[in-house]
């Protein structure tokens, strides 16, 4: 085999862009011939699941969390077919090494396990610093996803300046991880082609000293530019992108709270976007507080829950915000009855409009007036003050909700619904163990990051804990926007995108009060969510898709109710539209070898 031939097989061309999908021993032999590969690989040709018992067997046998995601990462960069019917088809085992907890440390060690052995010209993501400044349409062009295919254009852009990773601060180009894994979970749960998907990271400096003092760090090695410098490169950012892929669907991930809200408020009417910590958070927290509300109604009118946040950053003041919807929305409440619902603890304490301090805009609106110039500064003093029904952490402190703070909540609630969604684990607020043994087994329990099932003790039962993470919403909420084409992302949609995973329980797993899906079950709940946001998109009038547009109109009703054989259809439809690793479609082979002719 000539040099040119044996690049390509490693996935090169001969500029070194990996031109065409390998699949190592599942190359079938009239292929091997064609390309000249024969002698290259062993004889045994295999199919798609001998490969993924031996890769699975592989991973299995690596010692730490941190290897397998590698292991995975390589895996992806060589054999992408292989990766993703691995992850697709064990995701409870894969989520949590490509996603959180995994990914967290994966992120803080991202410039030294960097670049997971990939070949040359396969990116693991688009890389903007604020250097590039001039040149950013001509980077975004230069940009070619694996393996390439020019008709496939980017329909999914993850971005993040890495100013907040989960709860671990500040870590600069570090942060890349997260919209690689953001990104695998939309083509895993939502089946979004992995060649349509665009991780993007802004590099726009670092206030983590051990980063700047690294000497393998990745990234430009200055301090964050100001607030006069961030704007506006975020802006020509943007702008670049959408002059480049003009129906590209934009989530803000991972901003540091005090850029987030604003980039928010500043893009949500004229960009086709959405920020997954406020927005997804928002909607996976209602969905799992809906179904929480109802496992306790017998105890506790709907209206009278009083609602204690720990935490009031993006993610603390997103939620809040969303949970206020479901009052309004479902029963009715004005905006200011069910503001009083809702209390928020910051390091300062509870958010009061008379603290002393001057609050970040984002608290103004869900400060606290009532609070007769007392403040209250340990969570166990506002405890006392409010006497909560329910209890969230987003704060990333790990274990504040400690045994004092869960059997109060124990001795105040029946069902004390406690959900600690700090990530990763080590940042959870408590443990499901802990908030079991500590409630009498009462807890009404969902963790950012999946903690393991609970057994107890006299009974012998298994109790599973709830997974509040974003990750049910924003594949499906993606996939819903990426086929409507709305004009932008509402709030409406953003409701429907919650209640449809609410109402998406089997019947098992409604009997054994779950408050969320099995992970397994994930294509088919981004499946509903995704039809919601359609129909949610059609009927408000915003949606571009003209196919969609008349098949949703003729039966709107129907599908507004999201029952029945038409919303049974729309769900099939949406099906269809998900990409599979094992369909010959997914990278046709044989268009590729025409291509590859050399
Ligand atoms: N489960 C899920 O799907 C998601 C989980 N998250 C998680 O939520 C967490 C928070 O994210 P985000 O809101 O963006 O982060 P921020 O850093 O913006 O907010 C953290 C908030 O917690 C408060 N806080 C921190 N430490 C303490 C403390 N010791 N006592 C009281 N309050 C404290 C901060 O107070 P102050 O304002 O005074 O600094 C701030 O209000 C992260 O761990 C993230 O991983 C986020 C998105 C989705
Ligand atoms: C899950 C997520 O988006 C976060 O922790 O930031
Ligand atoms: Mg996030």
């Amino acid at each position: 085999m000539g040099h040119l031939k044996f690049m390509q097989y490693l996935n090169f061309c001969c500029c070194c862009i990996p031109s065409f999908e390998n699949v190592r021993t599942a190359t079938p032999l009239s292929t091997r011939n064609a390309l000249h590969l024969t002698g290259i690989l062993p004889s045994a040709v295999e199919n798609l699941d001998q490969q993924k018992k031996r890769a699975l067997s592989q991973l299995r046998a690596k010692s730490s969390s941190l290897e397998k995601y590698i292991f995975l990462a390589w895996l992806r960069n060589t054999n992408i077919r292989l990766f993703y019917r691995l992850v697709i088809d064990e995701l409870e085992e894969m989520a949590p090494l490509i996603y959180t907890p995994t990914v967290g440390s994966a992120c803080l060690e991202y410039s030294h396990i960097y670049p997971f052995l990939a070949p040359p010209g396969v990116p693991d993501g688009l890389y903007l610093s604020i250097n590039d400044l001039p040149n950013l349409t001509q980077i975004i062009k230069n940009y070619r996803p694996y393996p390439f295919n020019e008709s496939l254009t980017p329909q999914i852009a993850v971005i993040t300046d890495g100013s907040r990773i989960l709860g671990l601060g500040d870590l600069g180009v570090n942060g890349m991880g997260i919209p690689i894994g953001k990104l695998q979970l939309y083509v895993a749960g939502a089946g979004i082609d992995p060649r349509r998907t665009l991780p993007i990271t802004i590099d726009c400096g670092t206030n983590n000293e051990k980063n700047l003092n690294d000497e393998f760090y990745l990234g430009i090695r200055k301090k964050r530019v100001s607030d006069e410098e961030f704007y506006p490169f975020v802006d020509a950012v943007l702008k670049a992108l959408t002059s480049v892929y003009p129906d590209l669907l934009v989530q803000f991930e991972d901003f540091s709270s005090e850029h987030a809200f604003d980039l928010l408020t500043k893009y949500r009417d004229n960009l086709f976007c959405f920020n997954d910590d406020i927005q997804g958070t928002g909607a996976v927290v209602l969905s799992g507080f809906i179904n929480a509300v109802r496992l306790v109604e017998k105890d506790v009118h709907p209206t009278k829950h009083r609602i204690l946040f720990f935490g009031a950053g993006s993610a603390g003041v997103g939620v809040a915000k969303q949970l206020l919807e479901f009052f309004k929305i479902e029963h009715g409440m004005s905006e200011e009855e069910a503001k009083k619902l809702v209390w928020l603890v910051d390091t300062k304490g509870l958010v009061t409009s008379d603290r002393g301090d001057k609050l970040a805009s984002h608290k103004v609106y869900l400060s606290r007036s009532d609070n007769e110039g007392r403040q209250y500064k340990s969570l166990m003093d506002v405890i006392e003050y409010v006497k909560p029904t329910v209890l969230i952490g987003l704060s990333s402190t790990g274990g504040v909700f400690d045994e004092t703070v869960l059997k109060r909540m124990a001795e105040l609630n029946k069902n004390p619904i406690i959900f600690p969604l700090s990530n990763p684990m080590v940042n959870a607020e408590c443990t499901f163990e802990d908030a079991m043994r500590n409630t009498d087994n009462r807890v009404i329990f969902a963790s950012g990051t999946g903690f393991p099932p609970f057994v107890e003790q006299v009974t012998g039962k298994i109790r599973y804990p709830g997974q509040g993470n974003n990750m049910y919403i924003f594949p499906g909420l993606g996939l819903g926007a990426i086929i409507a084409r709305p004009v932008k992302i509402t709030d409406r949609q953003i409701y429907a995108s919650a209640s449809a995973l609410a109402e998406s329980l089997t019947k098992e797993e409604y009997d054994q009060n779950f408050l969320y899906p099995a992970v397994q079950r994930i294509r088919r709940v981004s499946a509903e969510v995704a039809a919601a946001v359609v129909v949610t998109a059609v009927d408000e009038g915003l949606a571009r898709n003209p196919e969609i547009n008349s098949m949703v109109k003729k039966d709107l009703k129907e599908l507004l109710s999201r029952s029945g054989e038409k919303w049974q259809e729309l769900i099939k439809y949406v099906e269809e539209r998900m990409w599979d690793p094992n369909h010959e479609k997914a990278f046709p082979t044989e268009s590729l070898i025409e291509k590859s002719k050399f």
